[in-house]
């Protein structure tokens, strides 16, 4: 059931020493408190293997709050709710430790046996853990227990499936929140918003008027220092099967009947059941991988994928991946999606580009010219919003003359709005028990099972890599696939029609 205050809660994080708890879950988590959005009732239990006391995770805990926002008021009240567990998850012993603070907690701070517990660990722990919660007693109370589980759910669907029996023996479906955190962006939840709130575009969302849809993910950095990790993952698994095959559910789903998590998902469910199943000799009809090479960068030498730390200097490894998706139902027959996505190209955006199809004729001046198409473009980030491109008469011509025109709104002009970063919603999302922002285990499967075929393929064939150079738009094959269409990526920065 979904509450429309937040309930009290003991919140268990399993991994309060890494990098996304201080990254992103304790600055989110100040921001609930701040806007008072977190209840009252609010303990926080960090677990890792560090032996770190109440105070050392306190301080630290504060300076994640403080590097990101300056003016932290009430950040020693909020600290004081942390309490810190030195445990390693593998050990049977230490969940005996964990409960008994667990319960000293909900008596302390009213907690009314209502637990969340956050795996933020490396995947191959998330059965343990779960196993563990229940056999050691820690889901042994009459509140609510959630599992938050972060990416990568498995690393295909066998192993996917794994995971989730082993979950599943502890947790219903309903108690299981895994992560995507792109579906707590702001205007990835506001695609559903301007397709169904919005007359004007819903009776034109299908493929009499849309030509297709073009998603664009890029990063302008490389792998960092999770080599080790991405060596195993690639960008199809670390981009494509969760936060891609997302964004194109929400886009090409049908309005649900009700707005309930159970009614958006199986619209969703349904539009990941209706991919194109890819056959293997089919891959490089419909996908496009890359890797980047080094460059230059002002002077400095910018390192290409094989030399970064942790990474096979003989990697066959994607950093880049470029595909045709054809969704095969009455809605899309022959509209294609294309999407790409990788590290290191020209710059940091992700935006959502729908071309509608041409008007029959041009009656305008220079009618032998194409006249420019109409585009909706969401932008997700870095800004938020949306740009409508039209065309109009050009002013003050005395020939019936078009220009291109476009429309905006952008949220961040919005004076004063400060968009809660995705963690700081899904968070709150899970604390009150909506699940509607996280991905349910049929979308996981689905996901997988779309993916798997490409991966299969690419590992067995070895791909002349490196073939784009950091900095740029990825490799020259990725055009392609839109060529023999008729059809060309748009430009995401300062996107122009007239140029085009
Ligand atoms: N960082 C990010 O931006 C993102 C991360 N994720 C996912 O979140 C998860 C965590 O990532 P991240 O924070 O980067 O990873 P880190 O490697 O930074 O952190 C791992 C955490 O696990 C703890 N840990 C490791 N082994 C044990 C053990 N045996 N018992 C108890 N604690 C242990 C570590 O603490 P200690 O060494 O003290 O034991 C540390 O707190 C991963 O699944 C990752 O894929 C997803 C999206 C983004
Ligand atoms: O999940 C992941 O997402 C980030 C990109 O997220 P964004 O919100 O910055 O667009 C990506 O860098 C990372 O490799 C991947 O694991």
């Amino acid at each position: 059931m979904i509450q429309s205050e937040t309930p009290a809660s003991l919140i268990m994080i399993f991994g309060a020493t890494g990098d996304l708890a201080k990254r992103k879950l304790y600055p989110s988590l100040y921001h609930l408190f701040r806007k008072g959005k977190l209840a009252e009732h609010f303990a926080v239990i960090g677990v890792a293997r560090r032996p770190w006391s109440n105070e050392v995770l306190r301080e630290h805990v504060k300076d994640s709050v403080l590097t990101s926002i300056k003016d932290a008021e009430n950040i020693e009240e909020f600290i004081s709710h942390f309490y810190y567990q030195p445990h390693d998850v593998s050990d049977t012993d230490s969940y005996i430790e964990l409960k008994k603070l667990a319960n000293e907690l909900d008596s302390k701070y009213s907690l009314q046996g209502n637990r969340i517990f956050y795996l933020a660990m490396a995947p191959e722990f998330f059965g343990t853990i779960a196993e563990h919660l229940k056999t050691d007693g820690l889901t042994d109370t009459n509140g609510f227990h959630r599992l938050v589980i972060e990416k990568p759910f498995g690393h295909d669907l066998e192993s996917a499936i794994q995971l989730n029996n082993r979950i599943r023996k502890v947790f219903s479906e309903n108690d299981i929140y895994r992560i995507d955190h792109y579906l707590g962006k702001e205007m990835v939840q506001n695609i559903e918003v301007i397709r169904f709130a919005n007359a004007i575009f819903e009776p034109l969302w299908n493929s009499r008027f849309i030509s297709n849809i073009q998603i664009t993910s890029s990063e302008m950095l490389g792998v960092e220092e999770r080599g080790g990790y991405y060596e195993t993952s690639g960008a199809l698994r670390d981009m494509v099967q969760n936060h891609m095959l997302q964004m194109v559910a929400l886009l090409a789903m049908e309005p649900p009947i009700r707005l309930t998590p159970k009614e958006i998902r199986s619209e969703k469910v349904k539009v990941l059941g209706a991919l194109r199943s890819i056959k293997v000799e089919e891959v490089k009809q419909y996908f496009v991988r890359g890797q980047y090479g080094p460059s230059t960068e002002n002077g400095e030498h910018v390192p290409g994928y094989r030399e970064e730390v942790n990474v096979n200097p003989e990697s066959n490894t994607d950093t880049y991946v470029a595909g045709k998706l054809m969704i095969d139902n009455f809605r899309w027959a022959g509209v294609p999606f294309y999407i790409r996505t990788g590290k290191r190209m020209t710059e940091k955006s992700t935006k959502i580009i729908i071309q509608f199809k041409d008007v029959p004729m041009n009656l305008y001046y220079s009618s032998d010219k194409k006249l420019a198409p109409n585009l909706l473009v969401i932008h997700i980030q870095p800004e938020e919003g949306i740009t409508l491109h039209l065309n109009a008469k050009e002013s003050g011509g005395q020939m019936m003359e078009t220009t291109p025109v476009k429309l905006n709104f952008s949220n961040n002009d919005i004076a004063g709005l400060n968009t809660p970063e995705a963690y700081e919603k899904l968070l709150f999302d899970c604390l009150r028990g909506d699940a509607t922002n996280f991905t349910h285990w049929d979308e996981v499967a689905l996901s997988w099972n779309f993916v798997d075929k490409i991966s299969t393929y690419w590992e067995n064939e070895k791909a002349e890599f490196p073939n784009y150079a950091a900095g740029t738009m990825g490799p020259k094959d990725a055009d392609e696939l839109l060529k023999q269409d008729g059809f060309f990526w748009w430009p995401i920065a300062d996107l122009d029609v007239d140029n085009c």
